[in-house]
């Protein structure tokens, strides 16, 4: 960025996919904007990088499903190619149990989660209840409770003994697939796609620009960073909560603004890709799938883009992700490595490449897969931060009526608050043409 004082509409913070779809409705819109991104990259938790083998890899986040719809028409938009993820054949539970065995574990857990999500979040019987209180008082067999545990702490990447109940039922329902969410993937990478929404829009992209702090007054804001200013009518935050509430803004925040952010915690995981000579699991009749319930947050799958690259994606998340960060890389590397030999066979010790991603205190999206509420009593943190302190706009996925914590979410969720600072815009040119 230029030194100096630059002059624009809506200064945009963050260029995640929140941030480049808000910035994209807003170009569609004409109104100017400058959007700023702290790392060297734009697609925030959406990542890529080349492993061992000099081939491209999503290490961040990758799949997604015919039910996510905004996504499924950016990539067809741009003719991205989607590889379909690899199911056919049993997915193994460790420790072993049979087929049978499985099957009723995996529904019974998954009777868990229906009865949960048909209590109503403000049903004043659960308040201030965690998850973790909530599965203690279950009467199901203890193998569908730890299959339960290990679903949710892999798919929200938070200990159940941190998160409010009513939190997390108030997310689930808003994940509607009914099909796998891991259906898909791209064979470019998903980074592939934020890299095509930045192109498009040019120098309104500034990288390795962070925001340090919002000077915020009624008439307008001012982003200040290391190598300048931008001024502008309105700012939209697209940024998770939790690394909202650690911007400097001057003046502070509302007290209940601040509050609300500070109401969130970022998941903890770490991704592994393995590469493999073959899809050695296929052999066997097995898909690939592998669901730990004795280390809960631990699971496999498939992630073979074609017969040539046959690979597995192992995503550690939850407290479990907070005690593995600390092995380091050989013995990181040796834990997922017996793991996969315990649960495929011997030959998943004969890898080709292992190559992980630690997103556990990521320093600009503070972990994955998302922000979570970890105060029971915080029930309005949502419609607080979305109300925002006009001109400062928030948005993130976490925000987002539609699969929060996911890129679907994201997308949502910066269309949504771009169309709203439109709005904000258009009413105001009205009320000046009207004189009133
Ligand atoms: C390992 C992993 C795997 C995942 N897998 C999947 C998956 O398979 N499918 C799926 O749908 N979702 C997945 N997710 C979640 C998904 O990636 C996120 O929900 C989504 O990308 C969030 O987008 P966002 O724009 O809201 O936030 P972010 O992507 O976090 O974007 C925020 C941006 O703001 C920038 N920023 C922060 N502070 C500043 C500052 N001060 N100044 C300027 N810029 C700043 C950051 O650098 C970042 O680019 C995964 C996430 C992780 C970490």
């Amino acid at each position: 960025m230029k030194s100096g004082i630059e002059r624009t509409d809506v200064g945009i913070v963050g260029a995640g996919f929140t941030g480049l779809s808000a910035a994209h409705e807003l170009r569609e819109a004409g109104i100017d904007f400058v959007l700023l991104e702290a790392r060297d990259r734009v697609g925030g938790r959406v990542e890529s990088g080349r492993n061992g083998l000099g081939e491209w890899i999503d290490s961040g986040g990758q799949f997604l499903c015919e039910e996510m719809p905004e996504l499924m028409g950016l990539l067809q938009a741009r003719g991205k190619t989607l590889v379909e993820t690899y199911v056919y054949g049993e997915f193994v539970t460790q420790p072993w149990m049979s087929a049978q065995q499985a099957d009723r574990t995996y529904f019974g857990s998954m009777a868990i989660r229906d009865r949960m999500n048909m209590i109503a979040p403000d049903d004043p019987g659960i308040a201030g209840l965690t998850v973790a209180a909530w599965l203690e008082r279950q009467t199901d067999p203890d193998e569908a409770k730890a299959a339960f545990r290990s679903m949710i702490e892999g798919l929200w990447c938070q200990g159940l003994e941190e998160l409010p109940l009513w939190h997390l039922i108030d997310n689930d329902r808003r994940i509607t697939n009914e099909g796998s969410e891991l259906q898909y993937f791209v064979r470019e990478t998903m980074q592939s796609l934020a890299d095509d929404l930045a192109n498009d829009l040019g120098d309104r992209v500034r990288l390795s620009t962070p925001v340090e702090t919002i000077e915020h007054r009624p008439e307008g804001v001012r982003l200040v960073t290391a190598t300048g200013s931008i001024e502008a009518r309105m700012a939209l935050v697209a940024v998770p909560p939790m690394t909202a509430s650690k911007l400097d803004f001057a003046p502070p925040l509302p007290a209940g603004l601040g509050r609300a952010l500070g109401a969130w915690q970022s998941g903890a995981v770490i991704k592994a890709l393995v590469r493999y000579p073959s899809a050695f699991w296929r052999d066997k009749g097995l898909s690939g799938v592998v669901m730990w319930r004795d280390l809960p947050g631990l699971f496999a799958c498939d992630v073979s883009k074609d017969s040539d690259h046959a690979a597995l994606v192992v995503f550690v998340g939850g407290p479990l992700a907070l005690r593995w960060r600390e092995l380091g890389d050989a013995a990181l590397r040796a834990e997922v490595t017996t793991r996969l030999e315990d649960a495929l066979g011997m030959e998943a010790a004969n890898m080709l490449d292992f190559s992980y991603r630690d997103w556990t205190d990521d320093r600009w999206s503070g972990g994955g897969y998302s922000d979570l509420i970890v105060d029971a009593t915080a029930t309005g943190a949502e419609r607080i931060i979305l109300a925002g302190a006009p001109p400062v706009h928030f948005a993130a996925s976490e925000l987002s009526p539609s699969f929060p914590g996911y890129i679907e979410g994201a997308v949502a969720a910066g269309g949504i608050a771009a169309r709203k600072i439109i709005q904000g815009f258009q009413s105001a040119i009205a009320t000046s043409a009207s004189g009133s």
